[in-house]
């Protein structure tokens, strides 16, 4: 067994960064020995996180964000900042020789353009930007391994991308007639104070957002291009759910030819043959969020409609879990050559 490693986690009063603080508490291999904040430097972990009481991060004091600190005493640093932030932090730590995951978006599009026409920003490190490796682990695994700096997908696209990558891989749907219709749980939106996160502003209701405009748009369109190897614009909108947490999608595509169940079901479970975290559900059953809290797990769902010629995808993760945290230790798992899944076999929080 390797030496344990040593981790940096920047952003820890943040749902990202909270969640990052669960997983870590019980991983064997990675231990968490800087913690930053601006508002909350000086405290030891437990007293912002109760829940951290009795484990092995309990005692660590949060710091102040301090790149030089970081790159002295981390193998490895999680960005759990909001974008632009992440893109100088990232560079710094790099150019430090420190390896870094950015749970970020600011390294997740490759072409620096799309990345300022959608997030209004201009990219400062291009630069370091080709180095990226998108870090969805079923995609990209082998690239994962060998990077120095990781940028950690979206929850939705990873809840999109997951869901569409074998019936795209398989040529089995048009290319142009694709509609998500995603819905998250609030903790999507980030922990800071806002007033349409608010607990009457989200409970016992439900609303759409940024239809046709949402910034994970370029993204999962970038990825599935890839998968087909030509450009592909789809119809992406999304939804806030009033629960904590949790990704709902469901897809409409149109089959190019009449196809049954049994052979879309075969292309899923071949391309998915070997992927823990990837549970295609039997023929009839549809995913759901509780089935997934707390998880790795993204689990798939498949609809045909043969009066309309539709093939229905649905897909269910974590937003926290597997759409940010947990994905993003996946990765460091991988960067640092410890088994992808360490610390990560969890098993749902039901009911
Ligand atoms: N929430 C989710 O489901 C998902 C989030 N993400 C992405 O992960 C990142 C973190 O998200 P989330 O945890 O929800 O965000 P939050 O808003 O909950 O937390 C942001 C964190 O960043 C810190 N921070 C903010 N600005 C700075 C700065 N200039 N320098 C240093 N630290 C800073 C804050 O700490 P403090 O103010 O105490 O210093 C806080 O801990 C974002 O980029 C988000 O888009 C990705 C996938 C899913
Ligand atoms: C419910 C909610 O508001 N969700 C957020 C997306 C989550 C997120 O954190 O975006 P990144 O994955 O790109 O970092 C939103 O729609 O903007």
């Amino acid at each position: 067994m390797n030496a344990t490693k040593r981790a940096g986690l920047v952003g820890v009063t943040g749902y990202t960064g909270m969640e990052l603080t669960r997983l870590l508490a019980g991983h064997e291999g990675i231990e968490l020995v800087r913690a930053t904040s601006r508002s909350e430097a000086g405290k030891p972990l437990s007293a912002i996180y109760p829940f951290l009481q009795g484990t092995k991060l309990a005692g660590l004091t949060i710091t102040q964000p301090d790149i030089a600190d970081l790159r002295e005493n981390c193998d490895i640093v999680f960005l759990a900042v909001p974008h632009a932030t992440a893109m100088d932090m990232a560079g710094q730590l790099l150019d430090a020789g420190a390896r870094v995951v950015d749970l970020s978006a600011d390294f997740r599009l490759r072409d620096p353009a799309v990345y300022q026409t959608w997030y209004k920003h201009e990219h400062s490190r291009t630069d370091i930007l080709p180095q990226a490796v998108y870090g969805l682990v079923e995609l990209y695994r082998e690239d994962v391994r060998k990077a120095r700096l990781v940028a950690n997908p979206g929850c939705y696209p990873t809840s999109s991308i997951l869901a569409l990558y074998p019936a795209l891989a398989e040529g089995l749907v048009e290319t142009d007639d694709i509609v998500i219709d995603a819905k998250s749980g609030a903790t999507g939106a980030g922990r800071k104070a806002s007033l349409g996160s608010l607990f009457c502003e989200v409970s016992d209701t439900f609303r759409a957002y940024n239809l046709g405009k949402h910034r994970h748009t370029p993204e999962i369109e970038q990825e599935v291009s890839r998968i087909v190897g030509q450009d592909i614009l789809l119809s992406f909108n999304t939804h806030l759910l009033p629960i904590n947490r949790g990704i709902l999608s469901t897809i409409y595509t149109r089959l190019k030819k009449p196809v049954d169940l049994a052979a879309v079901r075969a292309a899923y479970e071949k391309h998915y043959a070997g992927e823990a975290w990837v549970r295609l559900l039997p023929a009839g059953a549809l995913p759901e969020t509780r089935f997934v809290r707390g998880t790795m797990f993204c689990d798939i769902g498949l609809v045909t409609d043969p009066r309309t010629g539709r093939l229905i995808i649905l897909s269910a993760i974590d937003n926290l879990c597997r759409g940010a945290s947990g994905q993003a230790l996946a990765n460091a798992n991988l960067m640092l050559g410890l088994p992808e899944n360490m610390g990560l076999n969890l098993a749902p929080m039901v009911p």
